[in-house]
C-alpha cells in the first residue's frame, strides 16, 4: 500500500468499534426498574394511610431509583475498541509517526518512594516507538533532591536498560516488576547470551536500588554527589517555598533520524512553589508539565502517568497512535483503564475498579467516550489549549490567533504563545529534538513558564485551558471540560493491559481515596460546570451527562458505604497507603 495514503478511510481502519450485546444484563436492567417503577407506585397510591414513615421510605427509593435510572443508562449501549498496532507500518512511516511527550507527576518522596518513580519512567523510556519522538518530563511536587538524584542514576541504568529490552523484546519494562519473577523471559526465546546479560542487568538494578535506599537513609550533603555540585539549585530549598528548578537530565542529541538508537529526552521540573500562590496540586503540576514541554518539545501528543503506574505494555503509544491518527473520526483522548498489581484477595474495598472498569467504562465507550482517568492517557496538546473538534458542516473552531490574543490565553511568553500557535494550527515537531542543544536552550524559558507567578494574568486552569482548576478530582474536570466542547474519546484496552499500578490497600486509606474523589465530584456537581448545565449551554450529549452524574453519586455512596461495611465487618485492616496522604501532605 502506499504510504501517499496513510491516513485513507477507505484502507483497513486503523481501530474498530464493536458494539456489545449484553441482552440478559438488558433483561434485568428492565424487570429491575419495573419492579422499581412498582413499588414507588404502591408507596404514593397508599401514602395518606402511611403518613410520614413512607415519606421519608419514598424519598429514599425514589432516589435509589434516580440512581438506578442513571446506571441503566450509562450501562445500556455498550461498546469496546480494538485496535491494530501491526496495521501501523502500512500507514506511516517510523520517521513520520508524531512525538509524544511523556509526563510522570510525583509530589512526595516519602509516600512515593523515588524508585517507584524510576521504574515508571524506565519503563516509559523504554517503550517501542522511535527513540527520537519521544521525551519524558518528571514533575516534583516534592522539591527533593532525592527524587532528582534517583532520577540521575536511573538514566546511566537506562543506557544498558532500554537496549536491553528492545534487543530481547522484554514484555515488562519496570524492572522491579520483570526481577520479580522467578524466571524471567525473553520475547525473542532463550539464549546463553541472554541469561548472561540478563543476569548483569539484575545486578545492575540492584545497584541502583542500592544508591537509592543510601541515599534515602543518608543526608543528601554526604551523598556521592553534593549540594555544591549538581544539587546545588537544592540547597537551602522548602519543599513549599523555593524557586523552579529544571534539569535537563539527558538529552537525545542525534540530529537526525536516530530510529530506535539512544534513549529518549529525561527532563526533571520543580515547579516554582510561594506559600501565597495556590499550587493547585496535580492539575497545577500537569499544567507547568504542559509549558514547558511546549517550550522545549512541543509534542502534538502527551501521555500523563502517575508515579505509581509503569507502563506494562511496551507497545502502548503504538495502540494509541492506532486511534489517533485514524482519519475517519478525530479523537480528543485515548485512556488507557487503570489496572493494579497486588490486589488484595477479593477486593474487598473495590480498589480494582472492576464494575467500573468492565461495565460502566464499556457503557461510557458507547456513548461519548471514555472518562478522563487521570493517568494513562494520551492527550492531543491542540485539545488541552482550547481547540474543539470539527463541527457537522466540516469547519473547525478558527486555528488562527494573533500573538496578542496568544499572550492573553496563555500568558506572558513570547516564545510560549509561538508554541502553542504552532500547536493549535496542528503544526508541532514531529520530532522531538530537531536541533543539537534544543532543550538545553530552552531552560530559561522553561523556568519562566513554570514560575507561581506566570499564570496570574492568564486563562490557565480555567474553562478549555490545560488542566482544570476547582476541583481536587482535576482529571473528571478536564474531561468533561474536553467532552463539552464536543470531542469524543476512546478507551483502548490491549493486551497485556496497558498500565499497572498500585493502588490502596486498607479500608481506612481506600476511604480517603474515596473521599477525595467524592468530594472533588461534589466539587464540580455545585460549580458552574456542572455537566446539566453543559448538555444545554455546550455539546456534551444527555446520555453522557449522565454517566457523569451516575459516577458523582456512585463515588458519593461509596464514600459513605465503606465506613459502614468496616464497621459491620469490624475491620482491623491497617492504614497502609500512599496515596491517600498526597493531596494532605502537599497542601
Ligand atoms: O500536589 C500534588 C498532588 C499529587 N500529585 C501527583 O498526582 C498523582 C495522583 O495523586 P494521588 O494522590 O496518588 O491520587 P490518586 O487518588 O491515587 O489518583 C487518582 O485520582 C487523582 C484525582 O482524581 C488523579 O489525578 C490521578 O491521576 C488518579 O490516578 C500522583 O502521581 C501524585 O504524585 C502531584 O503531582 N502534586
Amino acid at each position: 500500500m502506499a504510504k501517499a495514503d496513510r491516513y485513507s478511510p477507505s484502507s483497513s481502519p486503523l481501530y474498530e468499534r464493536f458494539p456489545l450485546k449484553y441482552t440478559n444484563h438488558r433483561i434485568l436492567d428492565v424487570v429491575v426498574s419495573l419492579l422499581l417503577a412498582s413499588l414507588l407506585l404502591y408507596r404514593l397510591l397508599h401514602l395518606h394511610h402511611h403518613g410520614i414513615a413512607w415519606l421519608i421510605a419514598l424519598s429514599c427509593e425514589s432516589w435509589f431509583a434516580f440512581f438506578w435510572l442513571l446506571a441503566v443508562s450509562t450501562k445500556w449501549t455498550p461498546a469496546e475498541f480494538k485496535t491494530y498496532p501491526e496495521r501501523l507500518s502500512e500507514r506511516v512511516e517510523e520517521r513520520g509517526l508524531p512525538a509524544v511527550d511523556m509526563f510522570v507527576t510525583t509530589a512526595d518522596p516519602v509516600l512515593e518512594p523515588p524508585i517507584i518513580t524510576v521504574n515508571t519512567v524506565l519503563s516509559l523510556m523504554a517503550v517501542d516507538y522511535p527513540v527520537s519522538k519521544l521525551a519524558c518530563y518528571v514533575s516534583d511536587d516534592g522539591c527533593s533532591p532525592l527524587t532528582y538524584y534517583s532520577l540521575v542514576e536511573a538514566s546511566k541504568f537506562a543506557r544498558l536498560w532500554v537496549p536491553f529490552c528492545k534487543k530481547y523484546n522484554v514484555h515488562v519494562r519496570a524492572p522491579f516488576r520483570y526481577f520479580s519473577v522467578a524466571e524471567v523471559s525473553s520475547g525473542n526465546g532463550e539464549s546463553s547470551e541472554f541469561r548472561q546479560e540478563c543476569e548483569k542487568m539484575k545486578e545492575e538494578y540492584g545497584k541502583l536500588c542500592c544508591k537509592i535506599e543510601e541515599a534515602t537513609g543518608k543526608q543528601p550533603s554526604s551523598w556521592d554527589v553534593t549540594y555544591s555540585g549538581d544539587l546545588a539549585a537544592f540547597a537551602h530549598v522548602e519543599r513549599r517555598n523555593h524557586p523552579t528548578i529544571i534539569k535537563v537530565i539527558w538529552e537525545n542529541k542525534y540530529d537526525t533520524w536516530a530510529g530506535e538508537e539512544g534513549l529518549p529526552h529525561l527532563v526533571y521540573i520543580s515547579r516554582e512553589k510561594h506559600p501565597e500562590h495556590p499550587h493547585h496540586y496535580r492539575a497545577g503540576a500537569m499544567n507547568v508539565l504542559t509549558r514547558v514541554s511546549g517550550v522545549m518539545t512541543n509534542a502534538p501528543l502527551m501521555l500523563n502517568m502517575d508515579c505509581d503506574m509503569y507502563a506494562n505494555n511496551p507497545l502502548i503509544v503504538r495502540y494509541a497512535m492506532c486511534v489517533l491518527l485514524d482519519a475517519r473520526r478525530e479523537e480528543g483522548f485515548v485512556q488507557f483503564p487503570q489496572s493494579f498489581y497486588g490486589a488484595l484477595k477479593d477486593d474487598p474495598f473495590g480498589n480494582q475498579l472492576v464494575v467500573l472498569l468492565q461495565f460502566v467504562g464499556a457503557g461510557i465507550s458507547g456513548i461519548q467516550g471514555a472518562f478522563y482517568g487521570g493517568t494513562g492517557c494520551f492527550h492531543r496538546r491542540k485539545v488541552i489549549y482550547g481547540l474543539c473538534p470539527v463541527d457537522n458542516t466540516g469547519k473547525q473552531d478558527r486555528r488562527e490567533f494573533s500573538e496578542k490574543e496568544l499572550l492573553r490565553i496563555f500568558g506572558t511568553s513570547i516564545e510560549f504563545a509561538e508554541s502553542a500557535g504552532l500547536a493549535l494550527k496542528g503544526h508541532t515537531n514531529s520530532q522531538t529534538n530537531t536541533s543539537r542543544g534544543r532543550l538545553l536552550d530552552s531552560v530559561e524559558v522553561a523556568n519562566q513558564v513554570a514560575g507561581c507567578n506566570y499564570e496570574s494574568s492568564s486563562n490557565w486552569g480555567k474553562p478549555n485551558i490545560g488542566w482544570q482548576y476547582g476541583s481536587t478530582t482535576e482529571d473528571v474536570l478536564t474531561g468533561l471540560g474536553i467532552h463539552t466542547r464536543g470531542w469524543s474519546s476512546v478507551m483502548c484496552n490491549p493486551y497485556p493491559v496497558a498500565f499497572l499500578g498500585c493502588a490502596p490497600t486498607g479500608g481506612p486509606a481506600s476511604l480517603t481515596q474515596q473521599k477525595r474523589w467524592a468530594t472533588g465530584l461534589l466539587e464540580i456537581l455545585i460549580s458552574g460546570r456542572n455537566p446539566l448545565i453543559s448538555v444545554f449551554t455546550a455539546k456534551l450529549q444527555f446520555r453522557q451527562c449522565l454517566a457523569y452524574l451516575w459516577i458523582n453519586n456512585n463515588s458519593n455512596f461509596l464514600s459513605s458505604a465503606i465506613p459502614s461495611s468496616l464497621l459491620i465487618a469490624s475491620s482491623t485492616t491497617p492504614i497502609s497507603s500512599r496515596s491517600c496522604k498526597i493531596q494532605e501532605s502537599t497542601s
